[in-house]
């Protein structure tokens, strides 16, 4: 499990300052796999905002819909009903071009696995997307996003060279070079082990919080959980929940009273693939 945020950095709760601006909305989204009797309801009318300059994280059982929700709002996936916004544009209304070209400037990933090209070096990796676009990255933006990795001593590097964790906090810094109005991370934290996990998490919090970056976040560990702003409680396809300035315990508490459970911690999972 990834290690817990330092309560003085936590966020200040529900009463704390929040953006109104939206940089995502799903309305009513239902997303429905197959049909007859093999048909599987994924997202039942789920309507959610992702307020910019809030670090979101997306929780629930598995098969709650969380991976779902995420590819539908950044335009990986096609969804049956509802609508999604990523700042004004709508995402039903785009044609394949203009979805691509939409997931290109407005969009950051990071997955599980970080992704990086091994022959390119940590530097040439982060501005590998706009270098591919033909954008030039704002030098003042770029120096920021680079100093607060703190790898600058690295930037030479590859990325057999550099650890797991410091791997993860290129590919963060690749997400948030081109300046995207939100970002999506799939279990960043994954693969990584409990101190690299915390460095990453802490990166994207500090993103959020110094940058201004949106962030959202899928996760299985209440103590990744923790580092949000806000964690979004999921359960056979719909929000059921939702809590405001987490901790690991209050997130733990909630995953128990959900619909279909507790929640996976890696030791359950562990538990899980050996039993
Ligand atoms: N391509 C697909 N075809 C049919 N059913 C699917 C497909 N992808 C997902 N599902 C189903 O949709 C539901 C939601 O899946 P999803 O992957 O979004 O859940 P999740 O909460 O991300 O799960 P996990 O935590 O295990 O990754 C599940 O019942 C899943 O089996």
């Amino acid at each position: 499990m990834t290690t817990a945020p330092s309560p003085s950095l936590r966020p200040g709760g529900p009463s704390a300052d929040r953006s109104t601006i939206v940089a995502a909305r799903a309305t009513e989204l239902s997303k429905i796999y197959g049909r007859g009797e093999t048909q599987v309801v994924a997202l039942d009318r789920v309507s959610v905002d992702f307020r910019q300059a809030e670090f979101t994280a997306i929780m629930g059982p598995s098969g709650s819909g969380k991976s779902t929700l995420m590819h539908c709002v950044a335009g990986l996936d096609t969804f049956s009903a509802g609508s999604v916004r990523i700042g004004d544009t709508e995402l039903g209304s785009l044609k394949d071009k203009q979805l691509t070209k939409l997931r290109r400037d407005k969009i950051g990933f990071i997955f599980q696995a970080f992704n990086l090209l091994p022959t390119l070096t940590a530097l040439e990796n982060i501005t590998l997307p706009m270098d591919i676009a033909g954008r030039k990255p704002d030098k003042q933006w770029l120096d920021s996003v680079i100093r607060m990795i703190g790898l600058s001593d690295r930037l030479g590097h590859r990325p057999s060279q550099l650890s797991g964790g410091q791997q993860q906090r290129v590919a963060v810094a690749r997400a948030l070079a081109s300046r995207p109005e939100i970002i999506f991370g799939d279990e960043p934290t994954g693969n990584l082990d409990s101190r690299s996990g915390a460095e990453v998490l802490g990166f994207l919090r500090n993103s959020v919080r110094e940058l201004g970056q949106t962030v959202v976040m899928v996760t299985h560990d209440p103590v990744a959980a923790a580092y949000a702003d806000r964690v979004v409680f999921l359960a056979d396809g719909r929000i059921v929940d939702e809590v405001y300035g987490p901790t690991a315990d209050s997130v733990l508490d909630r995953m128990r009273n959900l619909p279909g459970g507790s929640p996976q911690t890696p030791e359950s999972e562990a538990r899980g693939r050996t039993s």
